[in-house]
């Protein structure tokens, strides 16, 4: 059968699942301890990262974020005739997942496609979403909605052309005779070179996949100006033990290099952050771009994909693609990456958790669901 793609039976509802952040200061060390409980993150680090979030009122960005994201799903499916609910749930932060999974029942959702806010393979993109997802479907207990997560956004037409667009953008914040010269410097989320290389389901696809991106994203933006940049790939908010290796360069002492080599102007591309988290207010929109003024380089930080009308509509197709195949349809997957795109179940064993082992939702090794 061919597709028909205005269409989202079997699903009853769309889970938007996040990471959560703080909004107040209150919330800050609770918030914290959450995301590291039993990650083996020194004190110092987490008392350094508490400041960043003082230093914004105690608020990250990204509850207000995922608000707003919510929000244009609903008016884009609204606007193409779909009538279908969308809930919000964090990993971290309140409105929790249990919590909301509770909610879906108690509203009659007996089926629902998950998105999770995080585009690309790792055990802390992917995996861990997986687990505290099999945690709260298994805390609901029977009545929990069934849930079928969709595919990874990073190959998506859409996620492309949206950095794309913040990089021309961000190019127009830069002093006019340094446009034509400035270098796109790609930022994404350092993580445990251990953790890199076991990406994915045969390692390495986190990098891999950045870098994909990385060039996608560039070739746009020389088609649509008509100028050949440089472009880097490189890492931002290392944490860990200091003894533990991580994906490098840092962002800051990359442009210490590229000051070096004489580079005058660079655009900050946050490909690795699906919106403004506070890794893009703190470690890029503070830190780094103090650090480019101190060397005299002439920066400007791209826009994140955040609500860009071709994100909001690559979520929806993602959506429309999976129920799609659920209904048994032939589909057509809409990538534009050599690599892509991602399986819409995670094979056994894909981006392992290496400190123990948990069940995790929608791979081939998922626990069934609680039965009735
Ligand atoms: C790959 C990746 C993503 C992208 C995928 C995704 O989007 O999920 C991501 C997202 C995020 N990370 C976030 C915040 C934090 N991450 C931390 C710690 C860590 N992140 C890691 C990796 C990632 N993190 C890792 C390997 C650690 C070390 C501890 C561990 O192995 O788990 C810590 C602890 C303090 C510190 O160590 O920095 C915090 C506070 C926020 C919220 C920001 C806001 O409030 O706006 C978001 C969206
Ligand atoms: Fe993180």
């Amino acid at each position: 059968m061919s597709e028909t793609r205005n269409r989202v039976d079997p699903y009853d509802a769309l889970l938007v699942v996040s990471f959560g952040g703080p909004e107040s200061d209150d919330d800050v060390m609770p918030f914290l301890e959450n995301v590291t409980r039993g990650r083996g993150v020194p004190r110092e680090r987490l008392e350094e990262v508490a400041e960043h979030y003082y230093e914004f009122g105690g608020r990250s960005p990204i509850n207000a974020q995922n608000r707003a994201l919510v929000a244009n799903i609903e008016h884009l499916l609204a606007e193409i005739g779909i009538s279908m609910p969308v809930y919000w749930g964090n990993r971290n932060w309140d409105p929790y997942l249990a919590d909301e999974l509770t909610r879906m029942r108690d509203n009659g959702i007996g089926r629902a496609a998950v998105f999770i806010t995080s585009a690309y393979d790792s055990y802390s993109g992917c995996r861990q979403y997986r687990e505290d997802l099999a945690d709260a479907v298994a805390a609901v207990g029977p009545g929990a909605p069934r849930l079928d997560r969709l595919r990874h956004s990073f190959d998506h037409p859409g996620f492309i052309t949206a950095n794309a667009d913040g990089v021309v953008g961000a190019l127009g914040d830069l002093p006019a005779q340094l446009t034509g010269r400035a270098r796109i410097v790609f930022v994404t989320h350092s993580i445990p070179v251990a953790m890199a290389e076991t990406s994915g389901p045969s390692g390495g696809a986190y990098v891999a996949q950045h870098e994909a991106v990385a060039e996608a994203v560039a070739a746009q933006v020389a088609e649509r100006t008509g100028v050949q940049r440089p472009f880097d790939l490189v890492y931002c908010s290392r944490s860990g033990p200091p003894e533990m290796p991580w994906l490098e360069p840092d962002v800051n002492d990359h442009l210490a290099s590229l000051a070096a080599d004489g580079v005058e102007a660079v655009i900050l591309a946050p490909i690795g952050f699906l919106s403004d988290h506070m890794e893009v207010a703190y470690d890029l929109d503070t830190e780094a771009i103090a650090t480019a003024k101190e060397l005299g380089v002439a920066a400007a930080r791209a826009a994140t994909a955040g609500t860009h009308p071709d994100f909001v509509a690559t979520v929806v197709d993602l959506l429309t693609e999976r129920a799609a195949v659920e209904r048994g349809e032939d589909v057509t997957r809409a990538s534009v990456l050599s690599l892509g795109p991602a399986p819409d179940v995670c094979p056994a064993g894909c981006c392992p958790n290496l400190r123990e082992s948990r069940p995790a939702l929608f791979g081939e090794d998922a626990p069934p669901h609680p039965s009735p």
